[in-house]
């Protein structure tokens, strides 16, 4: 995944080694006509050129589509600006209108503006591109919707809403944050890469896709495999139902740290009220998970530190977020420490620790380079930052906004911590656990529902 600046150095490089920007341009637009025509089925496609080189790849893909034999017209409110994008322009042999007035079509292509957006689109712009995506059936974005600020995935000089919703964002050469990330994101639609020859490399920046679980080793027993400790707290039912999302994401041994009692616990959970120090001794305890349901008051705070204290690998989630401060973090040792915190958790951090962003992404690599912990910063975008790292995540079931979610998930995360050692490994397995099983949940699931589909998601994913 690469920023504009990146993806310009990047392009700039493939041209020092003696590639033309025509091939690119060339690529991007025929991988662009395959997945239209798939969508066109067979109907009339418009495609809003703009004066750029996004412009220049919708009349590269609208000639591929009229060779392929459809109905192709070209819309170019503004005319081609390079060279480049006239030549472009040379090679459509079809109509070109200067305005939308009375266009019908199957799939409307956004060719406006990409990474080169430098200013709000104008009133008339904005006007065009709504009237087009409200008169055909389907819409398709080149590289980014217009409009969109690839880096950030703001709507520049305007709200999420101003941006139409499209099926489909065909981003050319690389991801860029906007594709994964920002208040733009529900207009994305599906996204797909389209191949241009820029060379993937190991950045800073990436896409994380689901990777096979490692299943337990040929001598694997229950420590081995990782023994999980919750802590619980005031309200018992949150540490129960992370405990319960431990258990079936693969952890060998999970012990509840509770004082309390709960009608709903389990028989196969080992509940432990020994005094919490005492057992934060174990050492075999491969994770820690303290934060649902642990109260905010001064015995909330104690176990907090207690927990930090022992050494252990750490998820911290819920008011354990609400209860860290960086005096709390200076008895850390070197266990890997994640933090789990929804929108108003990490902003909440973000002033604990004094650092700050514009975007989630920026306010993450700063609380994670602050703290020392990677940072799994949750919501409709969630993403992942540890030191200089950041990982997207594809967007997972809208199902997931219900109340213990986070707290199903922050159970998952302690089991891949226990198994793995390692917190960014955790984090990502976690995400793709957790979307996995509200796949299987289906519509409308508790918390309780989620937390049994972890099952059939660590099947899925081994
Ligand atoms: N990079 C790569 O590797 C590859 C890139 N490729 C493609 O090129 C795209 C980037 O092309 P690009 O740099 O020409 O920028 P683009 O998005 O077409 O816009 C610039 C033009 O729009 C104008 N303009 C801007 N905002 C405006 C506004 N609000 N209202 C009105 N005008 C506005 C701006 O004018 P100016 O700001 O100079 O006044 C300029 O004329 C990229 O997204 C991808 O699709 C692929 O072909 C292959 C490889
Ligand atoms: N609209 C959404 N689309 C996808 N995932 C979402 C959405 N809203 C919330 N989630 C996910 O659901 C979980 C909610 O966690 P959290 O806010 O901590 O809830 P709770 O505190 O009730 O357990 C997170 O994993 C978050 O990424
Ligand atoms: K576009």
């Amino acid at each position: 995944m690469l920023t504009t600046d990146q993806m310009r150095a990047a392009e700039a490089a493939l041209f020092d080694t003696g590639v033309e920007e025509w091939a690119l341009m060339s690529q991007a637009g025929h991988g662009a006509a395959q997945w239209i025509a798939r969508l066109a089925a067979g109907g009339p496609v418009t495609v809003l050129c703009g004066p750029g080189h996004n412009g220049g790849d919708g009349y590269v893909a609208a000639a591929a589509l009229k060779a392929r034999g459809l109905t192709v017209r070209v819309v170019a409110p503004i005319s081609p600006q390079t060279d480049l994008a006239r030549h472009a322009a040379s090679t459509f042999e079809g109509e070109v209108l200067s305005d939308g007035e009375g266009l019908k079509g199957t799939v409307f292509v956004d060719a406006m503006f990409g990474i080169g957006l430098s200013r709000p689109l104008s009133h008339e712009h904005r006007a065009l591109i709504r009237d087009l995506h409200a008169s055909h059936e389907r819409a398709v974005a080149l590289d980014v919707p217009s409009g969109v600020d690839c880096d950030t995935g703001d709507v520049v000089g305007g709200e999420g809403d101003d941006v139409p919703h499209y099926a489909l964002t065909l981003a050319f050469g690389a991801w860029k944050p906007a594709h994964f990330s920002g208040p733009a994101l529900a207009t994305i639609g599906a996204a797909r890469l389209v191949d241009i020859g820029v060379p993937d490399r190991d950045g800073e920046m990436r896409l994380s896709l689901p990777e096979r679980i490692a299943p337990p080793a040929f001598d694997a027993h229950k420590y081995t495999r990782g023994l999980v400790a919750v802590v619980g707290g005031a309200m018992a039912g949150a540490s129960l139902m992370a405990s319960r999302a431990a258990a079936l994401a693969g952890a060998g041994y999970v012990k509840w740290l509770s004082e309390h009692d709960h009608p709903g616990h389990p028989p196969d959970l080992v509940k432990d009220n020994a005094p919490l120090a005492d057992m934060l001794g174990d050492e075999r305890i491969g994770a820690v998970l303290i934060g649902p349901g642990l109260g905010r008051d001064d015995t909330a705070r104690e176990r907090l530190e207690a927990a930090v204290r022992s050494g252990h690998p750490l998820v911290l989630d819920a008011d354990a977020l609400v209860l860290l401060t960086p005096e709390i973090l200076a008895a850390e040792t070197d266990a890997p420490i994640l933090l789990t915190p929804h929108e108003g958790e990490l902003s909440r951090l973000c002033d604990a620790f004094d650092v700050a962003g514009d975007t989630k992404r920026e306010r993450a690599l700063a609380l994670s380079q602050a703290s020392g912990c990677a940072v799994l910063a949750k919501g409709a975008d969630t993403l992942l930052a540890s030191g200089a790292d950041v990982r997207f995540f594809p967007p997972a079931s809208r199902w997931l906004s219900v109340a213990g979610s986070g707290d199903v998930l922050a159970g998952i995360c302690t089991a891949r911590l226990a198994a793995t050692g390692d917190a960014m490994q955790a984090a990502c397995e976690a995400v793709h656990l957790h979307g996995r099983a509200a796949r299987h949940a289906g519509a409308g699931f508790t918390a309780t529902m989620l937390a049994e589909a972890v099952h059939p998601a660590l099947e899925d994913m081994l």
